[in-house]
């Protein structure tokens, strides 16, 4: 069973991954927002899989190695949280 997941992200795939879409105002706020989520994953060496149209972003966090979510994804999903101005 997994444990409860960070705010805003749901468990799919059976427990092997985190998911969550974010919105934003138009492309320029999105993309900007992706940026800074690429320059966290390589400073963290932890990848989001992502997919975006305009002004929408979705995530899936996951950890290749492990097959499944690890803290690693646990504690990417609160950063990522926290650079779209969440505590
Ligand atoms: C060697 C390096 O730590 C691994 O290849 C990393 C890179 N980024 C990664 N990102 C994600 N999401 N899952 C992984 O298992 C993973 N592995």
């Amino acid at each position: 069973m997994s444990s409860e997941a960070p705010d805003g992200w749901t468990y799919e795939d059976g427990g092997k991954a985190i998911v969550r879409t974010f919105k934003f105002k138009d492309f320029s706020e999105a993309f900007g927002f992706l940026s800074r989520v690429a320059l966290l994953a390589e400073k963290v060496d932890h990848h989001p899989e992502f997919t975006s149209v305009w002004n929408r972003v979705d995530f899936r966090l996951t950890s290749h190695d492990a097959g499944g979510v690890t803290e690693r994804d646990i504690k990417l999903a609160l950063k990522i949280n926290a650079l779209a101005g969440e505590s």
